[in-house]
């Protein structure tokens, strides 16, 4: 059974063979267009709440085709679209093999040189992640767009600059410092897009509220570098690049915008 990829033979065209809810009617990701989404006031009166905290030793890994850190605190989401409270379950990466693409999400089809996933999954009504994985109302996965500049993300920053210790299948390490993944959010996560969609990769499970934030975080181009020199498997084997999804459509769902 060969394993589901990003090539040609294993790539996003294939996934369907052995997942088939990827010709399903809320798959993710999808090109976000702003003029047609739909202004909602409630999820303006019902703020988005972030409460994370300090992952005292964070562990960070390379699973192969992302770099993906566990998250073990009690770091909750509410409001906004979501009923109940979400609980962070780890975050994670897609990025370009050169920064004219490499985000999952698009904005007018417009691909940013990567986008980082903060997923949650529903603890109010589910025990764990891997109950909540496929059930319509499981997940809550945070979209963020990376954008280029001159200056590195410092939150970013302490990892991006230990990315060359977990550089091989299945290496991972704990982050001495203690972590606070808040400080990988925009400054403004007040303004941000919302649909119903699912995970962008094989299960596929469409069990996803996307929460995509119109502020980019910004990231300098070693930065991009350094998750460019991940790779797939063992020493000498393919970089982890264009790990990403293109957009499905949206077909008969709303696209809600807490802004106008
Ligand atoms: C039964 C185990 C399922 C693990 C599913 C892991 C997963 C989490 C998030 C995303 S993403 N890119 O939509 O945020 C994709 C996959
Ligand atoms: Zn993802």
């Amino acid at each position: 059974m060969a394993t589901w990829g990003y090539g040609n033979d294993n790539g996003p065209a294939t996934w369907v063979k052995s997942f088939p809810v990827a010709a399903g009617t809320r798959q993710s990701p999808i090109d976000i267009v702003p003029t047609a989404a739909k202004c909602d006031t409630k999820l303006t009166e019902n703020p988005l709440t972030v409460n994370y905290s300090p992952e005292p030793a964070m562990e960070l890994c390379n699973p192969g085709l992302s770099v993906k850190a566990n998250i073990k605190s009690k770091s909750v989401i509410k409001g906004g679209p979501l009923e109940g409270e979400y609980k962070l379950e780890q975050f994670h990466l897609h990025w370009g093999s050169a920064d004219k693409q490499g985000s999952e999400h698009t904005l007018n089809g417009k691909m940013f040189p990567a986008e980082l996933h903060l997923v949650h999954y529903n603890a109010t009504k589910y025990s764990s992640f891997g109950e909540a994985v496929d059930k319509p109302d499981g997940l809550a996965v945070f979209g963020i767009f990376l954008k280029i500049s001159d200056k590195p993300h410092q939150g970013l920053k302490s990892l991006t600059d230990v990315l060359s210790e977990v550089q091989y299948k299945d290496k991972s390490i704990n982050i001495k410092q203690e972590y606070n993944p808040v400080c990988l959010l925009p400054d403004n996560i007040n303004k941000y897009w919302t649909y119903l969609g699912s995970l962008t990769t094989p299960p596929l499970c469409e069990s996803v509220t996307w929460i995509v934030f119109e502020e980019p975080i910004e990231v300098s181009e070693d930065q991009m570098k350094a998750f460019r020199a991940l790779c797939c498997g063992e020493c000498g084997s393919a970089p982890i690049v264009d790990n990403y999804r293109p957009p499905l459509p949206l077909g008969n769902r709303q696209l809600r915008a807490s802004f106008q």
